[in-house]
């Protein structure tokens, strides 16, 4: 397995949601031939609806076979499920409520716990009963990148960038006022396949320091996430890759 990110370029943020529609159908189809479930984390943003929306129609949505899909999240605004901020609902409204994926299959980080450290305690127990007797974690782990070189909620300058021990854990993120939930670079960097999707003019300049730019994870998080033994592939459009070397 290549642990060289694989980038490719699509001419526009609608071809990038094709393109991964593509990529991450034929990886399920594949992936399902060998082995009797697919686990895939979601990931928040505005990036991935149109891609949830192309998933939840034909041509894509009956190759899929949804009933062996284990659904998880990426990272949680601690915010109510019917807020339109929260992950979940956004992935609900925009994908999980066309698709035939069973209830007890789709883990959602859970807002609605007094402490919400409690709720990544229990996800991080899921993700053990899930994943802790197999060298890899996720059969996809889809990721979004911030302005600011964030993934999950790993924001630059805060200490859970550095967190080794926990596959999943929450923190007060004071520039938006929130408790987060998010996955670890633990847990993500033991995924069998990364999926980056990064679109517009705004990242440019995140995405050439993630890419190309000396390590430094304080200022930009998404380079922790290097998977072990696994594929990182980034689906990004001109706009996104308009800094990177010709
Ligand atoms: O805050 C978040 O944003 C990133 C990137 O989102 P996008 O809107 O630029 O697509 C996302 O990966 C993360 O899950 C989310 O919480």
């Amino acid at each position: 397995m290549s642990n060289t990110p694989e980038i490719h370029i699509q001419p526009d943020a609608e071809a990038v949601a094709v393109a991964a529609a593509a990529f991450i159908t034929e990886r399920i189809v594949k992936t399902l031939e060998k082995q009797e479930r697919f686990t895939i984390a979601l990931s928040g943003g505005s990036t991935p609806r149109r891609l949830h929306y192309l998933l939840s129609h034909p041509p894509y949505k009956d190759q899929i076979d949804w009933d062996r899909l284990h659904i998880f999240w990426g990272d949680e605004r601690y915010v109510p499920l019917d807020d339109e901020r929260n992950n979940a609902r956004m992935a609900y409204d925009t994908l999980l409520n066309y698709v035939s994926v069973p209830d007890e299959q789709v883990h959602i980080m859970k807002t609605d716990l007094p402490d919400p450290g409690e709720s990544a305690l229990q996800y991080d127990s899921i993700l053990h009963r899930y994943f802790g007797k197999s060298e890899n974690s996720f059969d996809l782990l889809l990721l979004g990148m911030g302005d600011d070189g964030h993934t999950l909620s790993l924001f630059p300058g805060t200490e859970v960038v550095h967190e080794t021990r926990k596959w999943c854990t929450s923190f007060f993120l004071e520039q938006q006022d929130m408790f987060r939930i998010t996955l670890t670079k633990s847990i993500a960097n033991r995924s069998a396949c990364v999926l980056f999707l990064t679109t517009g003019k705004g990242k440019a300049n995140a995405l050439q320091h993630v890419l190309n730019g000396p390590t430094n994870i304080n200022l930009y998080p998404a380079q922790t996430i290097q998977p072990e033994n696994g594929e990182t592939h980034w689906i990004i459009d001109t706009a996104a890759a308009s800094l990177l070397p010709k």
